[in-house]
């Protein structure tokens, strides 16, 4: 596989997403982190979105609800390079019964490279780290010589 640089500007596209049993400590961080978030463009799965607008007043783009393909639409903007950031407190402790469309968001994030936050200490760590406020470069793979290769 070839690669080749993605710019993510100062202002990130981030998602937040949380399973139930962690919708609770996302909101909790969001609120802490509230100055720093209203600072992008945020969106989330359907109701971990909804809750975070009405808990915090942040501006964010719910997408549907996880079970009913959230995690898929957040997959698909990271396959097309429209999300930066992941912040997915996803819980290892309790099934869900999407449970494939976790691991191909969380596969999908790895492919493309892009920060991911899967627990309250990562996410802290990220939100402090210059990558939140400056741009910064990231490998990803070639897929235009990706593509030419396979129809060569
Ligand atoms: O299930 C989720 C992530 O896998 C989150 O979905 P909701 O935000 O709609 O609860």
């Amino acid at each position: 596989m070839l690669y080749t640089t993605r710019r993510l500007l100062a202002r990130k596209n981030i998602a937040l997403v949380a399973h139930d049993h962690l919708k609770e400590s996302l909101l909790n961080w969001c609120n802490k982190n509230r100055e720093i978030l209203s600072q992008h463009n945020l969106c989330g799965t359907g109701t971990t979105g909804t809750l975070i607008n009405k808990e915090t007043g942040l501006d964010i783009n719910p997408m549907l609800s996880g079970p009913m393909g959230g995690d898929q639409q957040i997959g698909a903007l990271i396959a097309e390079g429209k999300i930066d950031i992941l912040i997915f407190f996803w819980d290892p402790l309790n099934a869900v019964p999407h449970d494939p469309d976790v691991k191909a968001l969380l596969r999908l994030s790895t492919v493309w490279n892009i920060p991911v936050a899967t627990n309250q200490a990562t996410a802290n760590a990220l939100i402090q780290s210059a990558i939140f406020t400056q741009e910064v470069d990231i490998e990803i793979p070639d897929y235009q010589s990706y593509l030419a290769d396979r129809v060569k």
